[in-house]
């Protein structure tokens, strides 16, 4: 039997990065958590722990901060490609950069006074490979969606430990989390509006949430990925994981009174956990952009 080195990687997870940019009395704040991920030539310090090829995980996060002094944090995924072709560009033994970027958001409350919104972290996960081009995924985590009606389910199967009862009229809601790939990020590069194509995206989602007389929560997943595809052409593939936040009715009767759809227990667990994929049947090959 032979061992070998298979797939590997490393770098700095979490690196925590607020960038404060003064203009004047008003301030503006990117907040954010970034992971490198970094692999080439790595055999040598695996097998014999020969560091030559090595660009440490600290200077990897100093990077982080010096890059965030001197071009700012505009949009995520410009950060996560600048960082990312970077690493590539400027280490021969680096092949290929993953550079994962979460932006917590607040909200203006004075010229340099935020309010941290308890709304959803915008994501992206950017790779790049030095003999090639570059894979941006965006998401966001958290965003959290009720519809109060407009919910059913029923003509489930039924087997012998079935006990729920078929809905005609129920509680719909979740916790999305949501990453769309973007087509042809390489092409785009830097050029490419980011900023207006997550608030399109992230309008979609609500948007066919909202509007979307729900069978099931599977039928509403792929309502909410068709609609960012047929609105967002730079988007070919979007894949969700949406929890059901079951609400229960209570029983009221031992009180005397009735519940007509009033009254809900919200349950946090256990919860189904429905996830899908939505995409073009000719979307590019997706190389390592889920990785
Ligand atoms: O929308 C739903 N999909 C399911 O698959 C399911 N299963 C379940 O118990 N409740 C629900 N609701």
């Amino acid at each position: 039997m032979t061992v070998v080195l298979g797939p590997n990687r490393y770098g700095k997870a979490e690196i925590r990065v607020v960038r404060v940019t003064r203009d004047g009395d008003v301030h503006h704040l990117k907040d954010c958590n970034v992971g490198i991920s970094l692999s080439g030539d790595m055999t040598d310090v695996h097998l014999n722990g020969g560091n030559a090829a090595v660009l440490p995980t600290d200077s990897q996060k100093n990077t982080v901060y010096a890059f965030a002094k001197k071009y700012g944090i505009g949009q995520i995924e410009e950060f996560a490609l600048l960082l990312a072709r970077h690493f590539t560009g400027s280490q021969p033994t680096i092949h290929h950069a993953r550079v994962a970027v979460q932006e917590y958001s607040w909200e203006r409350q004075g010229p340099h006074s935020f309010v941290r919104s308890a709304t959803e972290t915008r994501t992206c996960v950017v790779h790049h490979d030095r003999d090639g081009g570059s894979t941006v995924v965006s998401g966001l985590q958290d965003l959290v969606l009720l519809n109060s009606t407009g919910s059913e389910f029923h003509g489930f199967i039924e087997d012998e430990y079935t006990t729920l009862r078929p809905a005609t009229d129920r509680v719909l809601a979740t916790t999305v989390n949501a990453r769309w790939r973007h087509t042809a990020a390489s092409d785009h590069a830097m050029s490419y509006d980011f900023g207006k194509s997550y608030e399109e995206v992230r309008r979609c989602l609500v948007e066919a949430f909202a509007g979307t007389h729900s069978l099931s929560l599977q039928q509403t997943l792929y309502a909410m990925g068709e609609r960012v595809l047929a609105a967002r052409e730079e988007i070919c593939e979007v894949r969700l994981a949406l929890p059901n936040k079951h609400h229960f009715l209570v029983d009221l009767a031992p009180f005397g009174l009735d519940n007509d759809n009033e009254v809900y227990f919200a349950a946090d667990r256990p919860y189904g956990l429905i996830e899908g994929t939505v995409l073009h049947d000719d979307a590019p090959a997706a190389g390592p952009a889920w990785d």
